[in-house]
């Protein structure tokens, strides 16, 4: 009876409370399952990469409005003249170039045997006129045709970019106070301006930077006086080359003519501005110990050791002052009028509606990479405060030269992509550099200091950005900064003496 009496009340507990067995069942077959679900995502997110964060860089915006049938081009000869934006230039073509692997014509050092004219055998690797096997051609050089064309290939396209010669001429002075003896004598620009002759020499090494820079770069002679044939001659041979004049005051109206001639996706031709200028110095104490700073002392300009800090150049200018800027690089601004207006026809020809299109689109782009990519909102920042020292950009002068910091924490991918868009050209050109001669790039890193050496780095020719502070600078010459000036122009190139001039080295043997 008792034990009746407890089988019922376990039936009814096991049935009746806890629910039929059949539910039993069923609820561990779903632990079961949901477990053996569980294991499962654990193994095979475990053994497989985890699907990548749509990269901002590939998102379809990053092609811009379509263009046509067209072929990129890939064949491009881009003359960098000076303080006009062309380092941003620069940095374009270097992105297109290394994403396709497209080999660039790079000096050995950083500019192409500049302030003389161009020579094809100052091209790494430049193997003769017949080896056809350079794509991009763009870092500084004073333009020279004939040259140029044993190293590109026929269908090369030619562009270059012109400025305001005041605003050009501030730029100028601010980067080659110390470098230009026209410019060092001076007090500031607007005493420079009143009177450029008291302060310029013509045969003075490094005074091409104060006098019609733009007709320099292109090659033609920036001393020769005013007249309206003779500019009229410089603007013709220009045309005559170049597809293209691009207009620093008009970057973003620039980039659009620039990709659409080239037929490049609107991704290729956003940028962040580089090289730009601080315009208000901040105190002069930042100035100090790292590579970059060592780097501009040894170069031969800012703080000397032992020497007490100048003050930043006075860039101030009355209306009179600029209009005699104006007269003084009259053939700049003659070109500068010239392609300005070339420039606005070429603007009619594509539409101007078309235009204000694309400049915003290029403008939005711009701030979605500035907000995926930098730091503060993309605001350049001193040299030193850039945390990481292989993007830090060179420092010329007594202004400082500004550049970015990335966001932390970005993905490999969306980090290589935002880095290649802040790099600044001194690191950049290694960097392609050891891309395509890695095993020139070993040696040449051991190499002691020679001829090859040129540019900012100058000193050993040893790639700029894998120098860490130790190494650069004085000791890597193992002289003190005065005595390595003496024969060394500011960007560090040796120079020796011809007749009364100073030449550099390596070219005084082969060009006339
Ligand atoms: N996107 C854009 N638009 C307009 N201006 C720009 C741009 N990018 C750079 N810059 C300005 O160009 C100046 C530097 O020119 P470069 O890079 O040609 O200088 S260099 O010759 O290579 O040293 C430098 O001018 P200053 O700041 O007046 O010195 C830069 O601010």
């Amino acid at each position: 009876m008792f034990f009746r009496r407890r089988a019922r009340m376990l039936r009814w507990l096991v049935c009746g409370r806890l629910g039929p067995v059949w539910m039993w069942k069923a609820l561990l077959l779903f632990v079961a399952i949901a477990f053996a679900g569980q294991l499962l995502g654990v193994i095979f997110n475990k053994s497989s990469v985890p699907p990548a964060p749509r990269s901002v860089f590939s998102s379809p915006d990053a092609q811009g409005p379509p263009l046509g049938a067209c072929r990129p081009h890939t064949h491009i000869m881009f003359l960098k003249t000076h303080k006009t934006a062309s380092s941003t230039v620069l940095n374009l073509l270097y992105r297109f170039g290394e994403e396709r692997r497209l080999r660039f014509a790079l000096p050995p050092g950083y500019q192409l045997g500049y302030p003389l004219p161009f020579n094809a055998h100052r091209v790494k690797g430049y193997r003769g006129p017949r080896a056809v096997e350079f794509h991009i051609l763009g870092n500084h050089m004073r333009f020279n045709k004939l040259e140029v064309e044993k190293v590109m290939p026929a269908d090369t396209f030619y562009f270059s970019i012109i400025r305001d010669p005041v605003a050009l001429a501030e730029s100028s002075f601010a980067y080659y106070k110390e470098v230009a003896p026209a410019f060092r004598k001076a007090k500031g620009l607007g005493d420079f301006a009143e009177d450029p002759h008291k302060y310029y020499d013509p045969r003075l090494r490094n005074n091409h930077y104060a006098r019609n820079l733009l007709w320099f770069d292109f090659g033609l002679d920036h001393n020769a006086n005013f007249s309206a044939a003779l500019a009229q001659r410089g603007e013709a041979m220009i045309r005559q080359t170049f597809k293209l004049i691009l207009v620093s005051e008009y970057f973003d109206e620039s980039m659009i003519l620039l990709r659409h001639a080239l037929c490049w996706p609107l991704d290729a031709v956003v940028s962040f501005s580089l090289n730009a200028r601080q315009q208000k110095p901040g105190g002069l104490g930042a100035i100090g110990g790292s590579w970059v700073d060592k780097a501009a002392a040894v170069a031969g300009v800012g703080v000397r050791a032992g020497r007490q800090a100048k003050a930043p150049p006075d860039l101030s200018l009355t209306a009179d002052q600029r209009e005699k800027l104006r007269q003084w690089n009259a053939l700049d601004w003659h070109i500068y009028k010239a392609f300005n207006r070339t420039f606005w026809k070429e603007v009619d020809r594509f539409g101007h509606a078309q235009m204000a299109r694309e400049v915003a689109l290029l403008r939005l782009r711009r701030d979605d990479l500035a907000r995926a990519c930098l730091r503060d909102g993309g605001k350049p920042v001193e040299a030193h405060r850039i945390r990481d020292k292989t993007i830090r950009p060179f420092q010329s002068g007594l202004v400082k030269i500004l550049g970015y910091e990335l966001h932390p924490g970005l993905d490999n991918a969306t980090r290589a992509a935002c880095l290649r868009m802040i790099r600044p050209e001194i690191q950049y050109k290694d960097v392609l550099d050891s891309k395509q001669f890695p095993r020139a790039q070993s040696v040449q890193g051991q190499a002691p200091p020679g001829p090859q050496s040129q540019g900012p780095a100058g000193v050993g020719g040893a790639p700029f950005f894998r120098q860490g502070p130790s190494r650069t600078g004085d000791k890597a010459v193992g002289r003190t900064v005065e005595e390595g000036d003496r024969d060394r122009d500011w960007d560090g190139s040796r120079l020796m003496r011809s007749n009364q001039t100073l030449v550099r080295a390596q070219e005084a043997g082969r060009l006339r």
